[in-house]
C-alpha cells in the first residue's frame, strides 16, 4: 500500500510558492495510476519525490506503512534497488551487457546469486516475449523491444512500486499500445503499484485511473 498524504514541493529558486501542495493519493498492490497534467506543473519532480531523488517541503509518503520521507540517503537508496522498478522515455539500457544481463541487473545490485539472476531475468524476458532474444545483443533490437526489455528489468526484483516517466515517448503509436498494454498488465500480475506520467491520453488510458496534477493537489480525471 502506498499513502501520501498533504505531500508539498518548492525549489528555492522563483516565486516562493510552492510548486504543488496537497497532494494525496493512496493505491493498493496491483493498482496503477496515470498522472497527466500541464507542462512543468511538476508531475516529473513528483515522482522523483517519491523516488526519494528529491526532497520534499511537507507531507507524508508511506510505502508498506513505512514513512519514506525521512530516510537518510543510504537507506532511500537501497529502497530504490529493492522496492523500486523505473521505466523512462530512454530506455537505458546497456549496450555491451546482453539482453539477459541487462534484465539480471537489478538483482546483481542486490547481491543474488548470479545463476538465480540469470534464471529470473530470462523467465522475465520469456513474459514480455524476448525469451529468444536472452542472449543477443541490444543493438540488434527496435525502440518498442528495448522498451519491453527495460519492462522486464523494472520487474525482475519484483518491487513493491513501479514508477513510469514517458516510457512510450520514443515509440510510434502502433508500439505505443503493445508496450503499454505489456507494462499494466505485468504491473497487475506482479501486484506491484504503477504510477505513469505522461502527455498522452491513450497511454494513460491503459492505467485503471486518470489523475490530473495541478498546483494544488491531483484531481480525479475522466477516463480516456
Ligand atoms: N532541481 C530543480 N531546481 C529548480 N527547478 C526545478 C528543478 N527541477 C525541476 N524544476 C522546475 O520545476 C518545474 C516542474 O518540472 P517537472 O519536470 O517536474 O514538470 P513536468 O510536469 O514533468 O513537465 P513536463 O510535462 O514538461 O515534462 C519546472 O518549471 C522545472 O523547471
Amino acid at each position: 500500500m502506498l499513502r501520501i498524504e498533504n505531500l508539498s514541493k518548492r525549489f528555492d529558486r522563483g516565486p516562493g510558492h510552492p510548486l504543488f501542495q496537497g497532494v494525496n493519493l493512496h493505491l493498493q498492490p496491483g493498482e496503477s495510476v496515470a498522472v497527466m497534467g500541464e507542462s512543468g506543473v511538476g508531475k516529473s519532480t513528483l515522482l522523483n519525490c517519491i523516488a526519494g531523488l528529491e526532497s520534499v517541503d511537507g507531507g507524508s509518503i508511506r510505502l508498506r506503512g513505512r514513512e519514506l520521507t525521512t530516510l537518510d540517503e543510504d537507506a532511500r537508496a537501497m529502497l530504490r534497488r529493492r522496492d523500486f522498478g523505473f521505466v523512462f522515455q530512454a530506455f537505458h539500457i546497456l549496450p555491451h551487457l546482453t539482453l539477459a544481463q541487462n534484465v539480471a541487473l537489478p538483482l546483481w545490485l542486490l547481491d543474488q546469486p548470479e545463476a538465480d539472476a540469470d534464471r529470473r531475468a530470462r523467465a522475465m524476458l520469456e513474459r514480455v516475449g524476448l525469451g529468444q532474444r536472452a542472449d543477443d545483443w541490444p543493438r540488434y533490437l527496435s525502440g518498442g523491444e528495448l522498451q519491453r526489455v527495460a519492462i522486464a528489468r523494472s520487474l525482475v526484483h519484483e518491487p513493491a512500486l513501479v514508477l513510469c516517466d514517458e516510457p512510450t515517448g520514443n515509440l510510434d503509436p502502433e508500439r505505443a499500445v503493445d508496450v503499454l498494454g505489456l507494462l499494466f498488465e505485468r504491473i497487475r500480475d506482479a501486484g506491484a503499484i504503477g504510477i505513469l506520467v505522461t502527455h498522452s491520453r491513450t497511454a494513460a488510458g491503459h492505467a485503471d485511473r486518470l489523475l490530473s496534477l495541478t498546483a494544488s493537489g491531483l484531481r480525479e480525471s475522466p477516463a480516456a
